[in-house]
């Protein structure tokens, strides 16, 4: 479960962002669409606390993340929060397999060999396992990405833009992949996007 109040940032006087309050239990999806520059990044980085807020509280399952110190942030988000960005970022140098392993590594988790090649089975990349990432087409990349955010099965799945780039039918099976993902682990799923093409498939939704 997140839920988030009264959430203010700033990145300056001039840029002052007030977003409304947000709630998404768990198995649940949630969609938050707004136009270019209205502060969807900024507001899924908030939910992350990869930025801090002015003021407000984000709430998952029991933990204000707003109260804890940057140590303790950091170790929660690593443990209780998979992130699926816009464009994949990897380590270039591993391969796909020890990329989602470094998912384990970070959250100071066992490694889990098996949890990687069975998602690598469920999300149709088992073949690419031992490979580079850069190896891999986008939408290949897409998928180890949503695999690697859900190797610690996550309490939230937070996902930026995931299908801009995707076609429509690439979108829909992104989409489907990341809520079988998310109701599989119990999470709740929060999407941040402007593609309209998306509220067909999750029907609630905030506007920013
Ligand atoms: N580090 C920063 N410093 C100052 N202003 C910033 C910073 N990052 C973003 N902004 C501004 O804050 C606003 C919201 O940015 P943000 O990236 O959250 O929007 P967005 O809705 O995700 O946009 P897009 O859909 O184009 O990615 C924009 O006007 C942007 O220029």
């Amino acid at each position: 479960m997140l839920a988030t109040k009264q959430l203010t940032f700033e990145y300056g006087p001039s840029k002052q962002f007030s977003f409304p309050d947000v709630h998404c239990a768990n198995r649940e999806s949630l969609l938050i669409l707004g136009q270019s520059g209205t502060g969807k990044t900024t507001f899924l980085h908030l939910l992350a606390l990869l930025l801090r807020p002015k003021s407000g509280s984000v709430v998952i399952g029991q933990t204000d993340l707003t109260q804890l110190s940057s140590a303790e942030t950091a170790a929660f988000r690593a443990k209780h929060l998979g992130i699926v960005y816009q464009k994949p970022h990897f380590v270039s140098a591993l391969s796909v397999l020890d990329n989602l392993l470094l998912a384990n590594y970070l959250a100071n988790k066992p490694q889990d060999k098996n949890r990687a090649r069975e998602l690598a089975a469920q999300l149709g990349f088992s073949e690419q396992l031992g490979k580079k990432t850069h190896q891999l087409s986008q939408g290949e990349q897409q998928r180890v990405s949503i695999a690697r955010a859900v190797m610690n099965q996550p309490d939230v799945i937070l996902a930026d833009e995931p299908t801009s780039s995707l076609d429509d039918e690439n979108t829909g099976r992104v989409v489907t992949l990341l809520r079988e993902q998310s109701e599989q682990i119990g999470a709740s799923l929060i999407v941040v996007t402007h593609d309209q093409r998306l509220k067909d498939v999750i029907q609630n939704r905030v506007a920013l």
